[in-house]
């Protein structure tokens, strides 16, 4: 369990962005190759550590959530929402600040209403400025986070709440180490 993340992990290339480490591998970044296996190792991962009872909705956030999103909806028949870099100007649309370690954007969530159960997955946590701003978003609709689980965690960000990472990494300037998994 968890083997191909972790090989995909290990062997991951690491560049820099500014001054930040920046790992790329195919659940973050979707290249250089997405495998299914992969994705249905994460998928089954996910369904085994999350709470799913009486949930509505489960919230990603563009890109790199909606791939997971996807694979974690279809073996789970909980419906999806996308939160987009780019209003749409619906009724009842917030719009929140996000700021990871290498850049600055809005958030823009449609389609949680006031009490929802929602589960939030996204593919990384690092300084937590996303999960920061997608908790805010929600929480301003009046729906219910019951859960929250990214695949992998670096670093020890608050986000105010518990997160479940499916594994835990170490990103020198070279390398990614996993350091720990949920199993
Ligand atoms: O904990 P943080 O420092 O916030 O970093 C984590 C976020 O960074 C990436 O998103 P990014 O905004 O780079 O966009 P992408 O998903 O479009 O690659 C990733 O998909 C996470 O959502
Ligand atoms: N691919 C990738 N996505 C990230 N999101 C936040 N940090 C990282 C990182 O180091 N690599």
């Amino acid at each position: 369990m968890l083997e191909r993340l972790i090989h995909s992990l290990e062997t991951s290339p690491v560049m820099k962005r500014g001054e930040y480490n920046y790992f790329i591998n195919p659940i973050t970044d979707g290249v250089p190759l997405l495998e299914p296996a992969l994705l249905r190792e994460i998928g089954c991962a996910m369904v085994r550590n999350l709470d799913l009872a009486k949930i509505d909705k489960i919230v990603v956030c563009e890109a790199m959530g909606i791939h997971i999103g996807v694979a974690f909806s279809m073996m789970t028949d909980i419906p999806l929402v996308v939160v987009r870099k780019r209003p749409y100007g619906l009724p009842g649309e917030v719009a929140v600040h996000q700021t990871t370690g290498y850049s600055k954007g809005e958030l823009y969530l449609n389609g949680v209403a006031a009490g929802e159960r929602v589960v939030i997955i996204d593919d990384v946590c690092s300084t937590g400025g996303t999960l920061r701003a997608l908790i805010s978003a929600i929480e301003s609709t009046g729906a219910e986070i019951a859960d929250i689980c990214v695949v992998i965690g670096r670093g020890d960000a608050d986000i105010g709440r518990p997160l479940k990472t499916l594994v835990k990494i170490e990103v020198s300037e070279t390398q990614v180490r996993v350091v720990d998994t949920c199993l």
